[in-house]
């Protein structure tokens, strides 16, 4: 990575604004998913053992410019506090005259955390005037929040232009294990891409095809590529307009030397629920009023050999329906193979992929599980992330 870290340059007795992404799940008050917090702990304790004042900003939620009491950082503050076995102050606000008072009483290695950073309109609008008074809080700005780094806003991006500005180390491997997967791959070099919708995965693919050797489709996107090719696919997840696009995927694909695997087989159900009928049906035998909601065993199958024989494999988007368990065995099955992949490096996009290997017990036997769902995404599309682009060069 070309942009500076937090090794690059000196903190102590330092005021550092350290945005991390503490969108965490949470119910009842309680985290009930702790897994960004802890992958922010390298960053904070980094700075806390180098004698910096540490101050957390993040968002939660979507609480669209003002306060929402539920989205509150206090239960995160709590779970931050267990965590690093020290207690961490948390203001409530995210700055202003209160918040610099609460600052000025911080000791070397202190942790304060911010409130919610969407409680003001001025954060998603990127408002500079937001981003100066973030910026009259510290002398340094750090951004670990790669979950946050598609988003231009003033916490993740205009800050950084009012301050000595580099990445933490959570953003930086980040960045790093998905730099090298699009850079220099080791090959074979595979991509499994599932979800709900072509639409949400057209940048994705289309980047991917000129990277990759293998590509694998699944989830109820796969249907719109079945349909492609002339079948008929029931009640199947479809989207019409997609039609076109993913035929001239498949082209490209076969001229660009790339596999293209799709699914042999389906689970199809004649309900859109955990206790329909089911049965597994070849994919070009789909019943006109059942839907495809799994790919079926010879599929799975498939998709194992595939992902053994590969040196890197990315994973973004469900094979099937897996939140329900009638329809989570192929979703299951690629989750296996990818922890059976012995010399294989599996790297899992956010969202629901690292959701099913978590789901499944197997998050421990995955080298990567990203913890941004639409900043891997963007960062696979091959598109700029401004929370990255803001911060200084090496
Ligand atoms: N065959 C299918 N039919 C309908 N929905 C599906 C099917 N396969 C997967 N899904 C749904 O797709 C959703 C995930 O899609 P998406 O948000 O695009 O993935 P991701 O979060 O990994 O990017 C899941 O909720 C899953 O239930
Ligand atoms: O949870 C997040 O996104 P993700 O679910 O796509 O990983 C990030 O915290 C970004 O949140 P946002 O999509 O409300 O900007």
């Amino acid at each position: 990575m070309n942009k500076k870290t937090v090794r690059d340059i000196d903190v102590k007795g330092k005021r550092v604004f350290c945005r991390v992404d503490f969108n965490v799940p949470m119910q009842n008050g309680v985290v009930t998913d702790d897994t960004r917090i802890r992958a922010a702990l390298p960053t904070i304790q980094y700075l806390m053992e180098q004698g910096a004042k540490v101050i957390l900003a993040s968002h939660l939620g979507r609480p669209k410019g003002k306060v929402v009491e539920e989205m509150r950082l206090n239960a995160v503050a709590e779970r931050l506090s267990e965590l690093l076995g020290k207690r961490v102050v948390k203001t409530d606000e995210a700055y202003g005259d209160a918040v610099k008072a609460a600052i000025a009483q911080m000791n070397e290695g202190d942790v304060l955390l911010l409130e919610n950073v969407r409680f003001y309109p001025g954060e998603e609008k990127n408002d500079p005037e937001l981003a100066k008074a973030f910026a009259e809080l510290a002398d340094v700005y750090v951004n670990d929040a790669f979950g946050a780094a598609h988003r231009a806003h003033a916490s993740t991006e205009g800050i950084a232009h009012h301050l000595p500005a580099v990445a933490g180390f959570l953003m930086e491997k980040e960045i790093e294990v998905l730099g090298k997967a699009l850079s220099n791959p080791d090959r074979p070099f595979t991509a499994i891409i599932g979800g709900a919708k072509v639409k949400d995965k057209i940048g994705v693919i289309e980047n991917l095809l000129d990277k990759v050797d293998n590509l694998i489709i699944g989830g109820g996107l796969a249907y719109t590529f079945v349909k492609a090719l002339g079948h008929e696919i029931g009640k199947s997840l479809l989207e019409e307009d997609k039609i076109e696009l993913a035929k001239s995927f498949m082209e490209k694909a076969k001229e660009k030397g790339v596999n293209f695997y799709m699914p042999v087989d389906a689970v199809v159900a004649d309900d859109f629920s955990n206790d329909a009928n089911k049965k597994v049906v070849n994919i070009d035998e789909i019943p006109s009023d059942w839907e495809g909601l799994d790919i079926g065993p010879k599929t799975r199958e498939l998709y194992r050999d595939v992902i053994l024989k590969s040196k890197l494999v990315i994973w973004n988007g469900p094979m099937g329906v897996f939140e329900m368990d009638a329809f989570a065995e192929g979703t299951k099955a690629v989750a296996q193979a990818l922890a059976d992949a012995e010399g294989t490096y599996t790297v899992i996009g956010g969202g629901d992929s690292a959701a099913a290997v978590e789901k499944f017990e197997l998050a421990d036997k995955m080298d990567h599980i990203s913890t941004g769902g639409g900043a891997s995404l963007e960062f696979m599309e091959g598109k700029q992330l401004p929370g990255v682009v803001a911060l200084n060069d090496k």
